[in-house]
């Protein structure tokens, strides 16, 4: 497959120069709707046409497991495409449907199927399976590679466990969530128990790092991970272990990252240990046969609460530059056309993220018409509000054959929101999606389900053999249970070990003893199926001799059928795997479904698309409906003293603003139900920040020209004057800031008139400020 590929003809200049860049690292930045996705997706194509890279050797990361799907259907489109071209000399789709099926076939063995494309999360437990028996944590202690992955659920159950019974704290004062915040975000910084107690100063963060510490020894114990730590005990490893390190450097020569924005700091460390083999990237000099290419728009960086540092972004030149200078742009390409939405639309998302100061003004063209007005309506409360989108979605459905309800979707700030839609949406049988809300994987007979199969691939996973051990009951009384935990924690062994350990079951009473070793004998039986029999043989049969089914079909409630229904549907999933991915076994299964994002439930070709305003990261639809725009609401009422945190929501509010390619509505209701009580609620401070003249609405005080007094944010009454001095800043200077207040400067992105100032400010912390177009009052 040498052939010259001609789909570069679909891209602009400037995108042709990020998709033909061969090695070294390239900074992709650009605002939403450019094309920085598809330009990474037409570049790893280029990699292997072009230059004959073996698929082997790259690796994407995409925010999304559904976007790493569509990111493979594309290459393989492309592929297709330019094989039926060169072997017979014409489009894929005049070609008969078995050519067109071989052909397919074949670029999914050659190119699609060795690429290594997923989210950080699933390529971490893709190369941990391979790994991590060689690793160690601090403590000298080891996993296996049948390691189970924890989900939310699980650590928030153990986190309660240690605060409640181990450690006799209140969890009230400790709330196992904010405690597990605490943990998450010591875990994003690549900090173990120990290195986060020396950063604590006061009681309670020595006490949370007193809880992750017995927090990673729970999970020690049971062989299992948690989501932080794919990711972390990685980069560990990798630090660890310059073998393995050398090794997966060799391996992934071309590295890609979609949404860099959103990077965290252990994901940033991951990226530059393998781009570099741990050497300081300022003196790594061998891009040769290398590259790293990372694509964002620090306007979109709404994860901060995750650990998301958008500062990684702007550090990228320096950090992997090559010694090259500053803004050289040799390892940087701007994108300034966008393709996505109408000039309306663009406009009113550009004046509004003008709003901010923490930014860098950047060039976003319509290449498109002017299009339709934006719409903001006022409603009278949340149930008007649906009538009013819902009524919007059928009009223009009827009246436009060429929308299909896969053409809609209504964004929100939080889930809660959904039901008032949802039930028009019932209403008027109108199909959708909520993507989010509870999730398959999340539901009680799922949860009961993988825990029989986390058991089986991963016996040390007590979590899952106390979900399990009774359920459907057996006759196991708790009293037994509570004998043989006690017996395998004064010996620091699992659970499973006390159960198949004869003498500890044979200490009981008979009656006791015999369910106990029936389940035993029957999970041991499947245990032993797990590398021969596919994840869906092994459903099947657990279902049965667990009689589980059985116990819900005795149940005969419409409940239970649900639940029955259910449980089908994970077998459905797991043949439907085997299909797709080449390893069918329960292991393989297991990872991805754990794995599997919010976004993996969406329907978008057939159903009205449903979900939250994070949740929409990357995608596009014709038609947008941005709700709720309420102070308190969105802007988020935590948000409302915190100008960092205003800037953060607007960023969000671009997000949304942004998605929409051919129609937006934006609208307010002038009460709210929500959580239980009715309050009446003013419009959002966004709304006032809006073009008046590109806004229709259906009364003149839907949208404000004051913004509420209460969430004044430093950027809404901003000017822009340059400034003087901006030249010449240096790291100590101090400054004022009419927002932050006093701070100073202890870093300089960038050169010449084009910097980007790190400034601390005491109390709030680091911000990135240009000081080209924010009011800086130097302090001499
Ligand atoms: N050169 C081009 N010509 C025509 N259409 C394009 C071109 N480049 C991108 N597009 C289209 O523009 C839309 C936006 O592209 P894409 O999703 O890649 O943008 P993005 O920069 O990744 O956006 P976001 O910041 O929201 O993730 C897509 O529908 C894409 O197919
Ligand atoms: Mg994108």
């Amino acid at each position: 497959m040498s052939a010259i590929p001609d789909f570069l003809s679909h891209l602009n200049p400037s995108q042709r120069q990020a998709v033909e860049h061969f090695c070294g690292p390239l900074l992709v930045v650009a605002g939403a709707g450019s094309g920085k996705t598809r330009a990474l997706t037409y570049r790893i194509s280029n990699l292997v046409m072009r230059h004959q890279v073996n698929p082997e050797n790259i690796l994407a990361v995409t925010f999304t497991n559904k976007a790493a799907r569509e990111m493979k259907e594309r290459i393989e489109k492309l592929f297709a495409e330019q094989l039926a071209q060169q072997d017979h000399g014409k489009a894929l789709e005049l070609l008969a449907p078995q050519q067109q099926t071989k052909l397919r076939s074949q670029v999914y063995k050659t190119i699609t199927k060795p690429l290594w494309i997923g989210t950080f999360h699933s390529l971490c437990a893709r190369l941990l399976r391979m790994e991590i028996e060689k690793y160690q944590d601090e403590k000298g202690r080891k996993w296996q590679r049948n390691f189970s992955i924890f989900d939310e659920s699980d650590v928030q159950s153990l986190i309660k466990d240690i605060v409640v019974n181990q450690l006799n704290l209140d969890d009230r004062k400790f709330q196992p969530r904010s405690v597990r915040f605490a943990i998450s975000n010591a875990k994003n910084q690549g900090w173990n128990p120990q290195e986060l107690e020396a950063n604590q100063q006061d009681f309670r963060g020595r006490v949370v790092a007193q809880v992750y510490s017995k927090y990673q020894d729970s999970l020690a114990a049971n062989n299992g991970l948690d989501f932080d730590d794919l990711i972390r005990v990685l980069v560990q490893l990798l630090k660890q272990n310059g073998q393995v390190l050398g090794y997966w450097h060799q391996q992934f020569r071309h590295m890609l990252v979609d949404e860099y924005q959103d990077t965290n700091r252990t994901q940033y460390d991951l990226l530059r240990l393998l781009a570099t083999n741990g050497t300081d990237t300022r003196n790594f000099k061998d891009w040769e046969h290398r590259s790293v290419f990372v694509v964002g728009d620090a306007d979109q960086s709404i994860y901060s609460f995750r650990a998301a540092d958008f500062k990684i972004l702007m550090g990228f030149q320096q950090d992997f530059g090559d010694g090259l200078p500053d803004g050289d742009t040799r390892t940087m390409v701007k994108l300034e056309e966008n393709y996505r939405s109408t000039e309306n639309i663009l406009q009113v998302a550009n004046e509004l993220i003008d709003n901010n100061t923490e930014r860098i003004d950047k060039i976003l063209k319509p290449t498109r018409g002017a299009g339709e007005p934006i719409y903001c309506y006022r409603a009278d409360d949340e149930l008007h509000e649906s009538d009013f989108v819902i009524q919007q979605i059928r009009t223009l459905e009827q009246s436009h054959p060429e929308l299909s309800w896969g053409d809609f979707a209504i964004l929100y700030r939080t889930n809660a929101q959904s039901r008032a839609f949802e039930e028009g949406l019932v209403r008027w049988s109108i199909p959708y999606t909520v993507v989010g809300g509870l999730k398959f994987y999340d539901r009680r007979e799922i949860k009961d389900v993988l825990a029989y199969l986390r058991l089986i691939v991963n016996p040390a996973d007590t979590v899952s053999l106390k979900r399990v051990i009774n359920t459907p009951r057996r006759g196991i009384g708790k009293t037994t249970l509570d004998r043989l935990m006690n017996a395998a924690q004064e010996l620091g062994v699992p659970l499973w070990e006390m159960l198949t350990e004869e003498t500890a079951v044979k200490t009981l009473a008979a009656r006791s003893a015999k369910p106990i070793l029936q389940f035993v004998e029957m999970m041991r039986h499947w245990q032993g199926q797990v590398e021969t029999q596919s994840a869906a043989n092994i459903i099947q049969g657990i279902l049965e001799d667990s009689g589980y089914v059985r116990d819900l079909k005795n149940q005969g409630t419409d409940e239970a059928d649900d639940r029955i229904g259910n449980v089908q549907e994970l077998q459905n999933a797991a043949l439907q795997y085997a299909e797709e991915n080449t390893d069918e076994s329960l292991p393989s299964f297991l990872a991805n479904t754990a794995l599997a994002s919010d976004l993996d439930d969406l329907d978008e070709k057939t159903t009205v698309s449903l979900m939250t305003l994070h949740a929409a990261k990357g995608l596009e639809f014709p038609i947008v409906f941005l709700v709720g725009l309420e102070q308190g609401l969105f802007p988020n009422f935590r948000s409302l003293e915190d100008p960092a945190a205003i800037e953060e929501e607007r960023r969000l509010c671009y997000v949304g603003v942004t998605r929409a390619q051919e129609r937006l509505f934006i609208s307010h209701a002038r009460e709210r139900r929500l959580y239980g009580s009715r309050e009446p609620a003013m419009p959002s401070l966004f709304l006032s920040e809006l073009p008046r003249d590109l806004l229709q609405t259906n009364s003149l005080s839907a949208i404000p020209s004051e913004p509420p007094h209460s969430a004044m944010s430093p950027g809404a009454k901003k000017k822009k004057m340059p400034n003087t001095h901006a030249m010449d800043w240096a790291v100590g200077d101090r400054l004022v800031h009419r927002g932050f207040g006093l701070g100073e400067v202890t870093h300089i992105f960038g050169g010449g008139n084009k910097i980007c100032l790190a400034v601390k400010f005491p109390g709030i912390g680091k911000k990135i400020i240009d000081p080209n177009i924010t009011v800086l009052d130097r302090v001499e």
